[in-house]
């Protein structure tokens, strides 16, 4: 074995859990589906098992399926990505002593109810967009086993987004490289990628988990993101794709107080204006108001910046 060279990091588990669950509410008649792509990785004492071939330290990544399956019939806060997660992270750290730091990440597929009648149907459901609401938990049991800390990030990713006019580019750097024309109107399109960041918690075990719920209102905060991004990329009078995403981050941080930090990554899925002069047909008249456009599959502008809370 080499002697210059060491295990730097080291963290194992499963990827592409995928699980639905129904939870039954036969009072009410009514059912309610979560269906969930589930990543949970772990770090601790196990790096024998990378240094000396010793899996005494494994915790099985078959058995992490296994515990993502129970929890997910036996945990109280399953309909939350978030608490889900939350609870997953602390179940696995406080089971096994030698695993000390716990990441998990939800994907939480979009199913609506179906409207029948007017009224929404007690159990169907619609796949209406491939938007996804994604968490990623990370519980460090680190110094304390009974308080862990825990940081929350949530968003969504997939939101496919055009508006038909509402946005301008102008007075971008000109020089010999510049073949873009400015424009006072034109097509803007972006697949939002977001992510917002809680204030870090501690949490002591299960008991505490669906106190965060009252905390952090994570569902709200996600119905709220969402609403924010929507709303300002439609009302705003775009004059770049940069302007928007900071005010979309600005309304979201603003509209919740547990949310410290937004991200946002928006490519820019440019149409172009057909130009159809040399057939004598007038696509664009200037300053390029075009009906017809080519939407390029590639390359895409990607723009992407953080706000925080001061
Ligand atoms: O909103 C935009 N921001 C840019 O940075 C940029 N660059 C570009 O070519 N088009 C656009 N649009």
């Amino acid at each position: 074995m080499s002697t210059n060279v060491r295990l730097a990091a080291a963290r194992y588990g499963k990827s592409n859990v995928r699980l639905l669950r129904v939870v039954r509410d036969d009072g009410a008649g009514r059912q309610e589906v979560a269906e969930y792509v589930v990543q949970l990785l772990v770090e601790g004492e196990i790096d024998t098992s990378f240094t000396e071939a010793d899996n005494s330290c494994v915790v099985a990544t078959d058995s992490m399926k296994n515990i993502i399956y129970a929890l997910a019939k036996t945990s109280p806060h399953i309909l939350s990505p978030e608490l889900f997660a939350i609870h997953l992270g602390t179940f696995i750290l406080q089971k096994y002593a030698h695993l000390k730091k716990a990441f998990i990440d939800i994907e939480k597929l979009k199913w609506t109810r179906i409207v029948v009648d007017g009224k929404p149907h007690a159990h169907s459901f619609i796949r209406d967009g491939d938007e996804k609401h994604v968490t990623h938990v990370e519980v460090d049991g680190t110094a304390d086993k009974q308080k862990l800390a825990v940081k929350v990030t949530s968003g969504l990713k997939d939101l496919l987004v055009l508006k038909s006019t509402g946005s301008a580019f102008e007075n971008f750097v000109r020089d010999e490289y510049t073949t873009l024309v400015e424009v006072s109107d034109r097509i803007l399109s972006t697949a939002v990628d977001l992510s917002y960041e809680f204030q870090a918690v501690q949490v002591g075990g299960e008991g505490d988990v669906a106190a965060l719920e009252g905390k952090f209102q994570f569902d709200k905060a996600s119905k709220s993101a969402r609403a924010a991004t929507l709303e300002i990329f439609a009302t705003d009078e775009s004059a770049s794709v940069q302007a928007s995403l900071f005010k979309m981050a600005t309304r979201l941080i603003e509209e919740n107080a547990g949310v410290t930090r937004a991200s946002y990554a928006l490519p820019n899925k440019h149409y172009v204006p057909v130009d159809m002069k040399y057939f004598g047909v007038e696509n664009m008249s200037p300053p390029v108001k075009a009906e017809v456009f080519c939407p390029l599959l590639a390359p895409s502008g990607l723009i992407t910046a953080s706000a925080s809370r001061v």
